[in-house]
């Protein structure tokens, strides 16, 4: 039988990913990547996937090899995989679509120490990205990032005062007043509850029918964490999206635990927004899911 042979539970169509890379070629061209592969006895290059510090070297080697980014992430920081941040940005593309837009402004909510959404997105896209970070480790990497690949032009990243605001501490100040409305928001919400006994403790998916993560998990508790975990973070998003309905015209956030999928909807439906899709990311073992409204009368269609 051939793996992932049903399209349904494949990458989107036009991630790059979906071929799998040829790591042996790789490992011959990028020195860095080359020193965390293994060698099998058939001469085939084969990754530890539970090891971080393989992670780090391989979304890096996709990043310079697939777009020519060169990034880096502070230490002890969230590996981000590049098949699943792909896979949402081409998702992204798809919803603004029959926008027919000329010039497209995102925000990018936790942008990570990496920055990786905004980058793709500017990079890939010429997207002009705002990038909000409350983590100071992060926001000092995100912005060398920012640097280091010359697209400060595209890319702001700006510092998050308040970590329980999503856009009201930036559109509320002064710099904001007076500029464009954005197309779209993004979200990688922080997916841990941090009033639970054991926040990284629970099991989140059946293992009978889904079979262990590969990679190893990354990230520190702030970056992962936050109070009720990613349903309350989406609930802020929804919460504050009333408040700025004019100012974006597609909200998103992507999902860790399908089972989070109803309860947003459910939210969404009680506030009377209806105007809402979903959707499904497929990653190898991994799945992840992402949920889409707007309070303006457009077709979201996924
Ligand atoms: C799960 S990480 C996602 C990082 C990156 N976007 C990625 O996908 O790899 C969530 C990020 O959101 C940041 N964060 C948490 N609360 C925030 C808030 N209210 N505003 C902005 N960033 C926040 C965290 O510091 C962390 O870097």
């Amino acid at each position: 039988m051939v793996k992932n042979s049903n399209k349904k539970f494949a990458m989107h169509p036009r991630n790059p990913l979906r071929t799998a890379p040829n790591y042996t070629k790789l490992a011959i061209k990028h020195k860095d990547f080359r020193h965390v592969c293994e060698l099998e006895l058939n001469g085939k290059v084969s990754l530890n996937f539970r090891n971080e510090r393989t992670l780090r070297e391989l979304t890096k080697m996709l990043l310079l090899e697939y777009f020519g980014l060169q990034v880096d992430f502070a230490p002890g920081s969230l590996v981000p995989t590049l098949a699943l941040r792909l896979n949402y940005i081409l998702w992204l593309e798809d919803l603004l679509a029959p926008q027919k837009l000329d010039a497209v402004r995102g925000i990018d909510i936790g942008c990570g120490s990496s920055c990786i959404y905004s980058l793709l997105g500017a990079k890939k896209n010429m997207w002009q990205m705002l990038a909000l970070e409350s983590k100071q480790t992060n926001i000092e990497y995100a912005r060398q990032n920012v640097a280091r690949n010359e697209l400060q032009s595209l890319i702001e990243v700006y510092a998050q005062p308040d970590k329980q605001s999503i856009f009201s501490s930036y559109f509320e100040s002064e710099s904001a007043a007076t500029k464009a409305n954005f197309h779209f928001c993004l979200c990688n919400p922080p997916f841990f509850d941090s009033n639970a006994a054991n926040p990284f403790g629970g099991n989140t998916r059946n293992p009978q029918r889904r079979p262990a993560p590969n990679n190893v998990r990354t990230g520190s508790a702030e970056e992962l964490t936050c109070a009720g975990g990613e349903v309350q973070f989406v609930q802020r998003i929804v919460d504050e999206s009333e408040m700025y309905k004019e100012r974006v015209l597609i909200f998103s956030s992507m999902l860790g635990v399908k089972a989070n999928v109803p309860k947003i909807m459910d939210y969404l439906r009680e506030r009377k927004i209806s105007n809402v899709c979903s959707t499904e990311f497929h990653q190898g073992h991994t799945t992840r899911w992402a949920v889409a409204w707007s309070h303006q009368p457009i077709c979201l269609s996924d």
